[in-house]
């Protein structure tokens, strides 16, 4: 099997202060992957690292490249459109898009806004903050790569229209892709994956398949996820 993600050794500071150390890991073509967390322990950092847009130390390849420059066009990040204004038309962010990146495949977004129920003539500042998360969902899915990284994508998102994406979303993965997906909702999206990272003390401090996490310790993900708190299973 394919390496996507091959991360050796690294760390991240910042003003000092060490945010990640010693991360390695290693992720396989075509899987799920739930990125778990306490708030503050360096998911989202861990994802900026991957496209590129912070640096640490260590090395990182993405499909067997270690250039940071060009992860981009093998990875597909939630990115918070905060780069255009609030005047901005979906429609016109799609076109952007299109032109920034040539694996953005047009009539996949127009099945994604539809499936989403977007209007993609509105302008951003009339969209709510549910409906901007959708809107970031489609254009990141509307890309063709090898990795995906969606960071908390359904945080804003109202619980029918969340376990209706999130029950779809493999449909949007191309086989071979791989999906990494932070969620504090653990329960709501343990179904869907096929492994689990957890960062804890600054760290890669659990990775595991799910079903690995049922038949070694009898317990769900989020169950697993919530002892690694309490101390009462030992990780390796
Ligand atoms: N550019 C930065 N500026 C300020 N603080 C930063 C920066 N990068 C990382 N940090 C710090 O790194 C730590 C990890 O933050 P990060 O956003 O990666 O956590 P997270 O796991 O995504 O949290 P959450 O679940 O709350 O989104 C925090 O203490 C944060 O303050």
């Amino acid at each position: 099997m394919t390496n996507v993600l091959a991360i050796d050794q690294l760390g991240y500071k910042h003003n000092f202060k060490t945010i990640l150390h010693d991360v390695d890991l290693t992720l396989e073509a075509g899987k799920i992957v739930g990125l778990l967390g306490e708030n503050g322990a360096g998911k989202t950092t861990l994802m900026r690292l991957i496209t590129g847009s912070a640096k640490g130390t260590g090395t990182i390849a993405v499909c067997g490249d270690t250039q940071a420059a060009h992860h981009r066009s093998h990875v597909s990040f939630t990115e918070q459109l905060r780069g255009f204004t609030a005047n901005t038309r979906v429609d016109r962010v799609a076109d952007f898009y299109r032109t920034v990146y040539p694996d953005f495949d047009g009539a996949r977004f127009e099945e994604l806004v539809t499936f989403l129920q977007i209007d993609t003539s509105l302008k951003l500042a009339a969209l709510s903050k549910g409906m901007k998360e959708k809107v970031i969902i489609a254009l990141t899915l509307a890309r063709q790569v090898n990795l995906y990284l969606l960071d908390e994508p359904f945080s804003g998102i109202d619980s029918m229209s969340r376990k209706r994406i999130i029950s779809s979303i493999i449909k949007w993965k191309p086989d071979d892709a791989t999906m990494v997906i932070s969620d504090h909702y653990v329960s709501e999206i343990a179904p869907i994956l096929d492994e689990i990272v957890v960062v804890k003390d600054q760290t890669v401090y659990a990775h595991k398949e799910s079903d690995a996490v049922r038949e070694e310790f009898g317990m769900g993900i989020e169950a697993y996820y919530e002892s690694l708190y309490e101390g009462s299973v030992q990780h390796d």
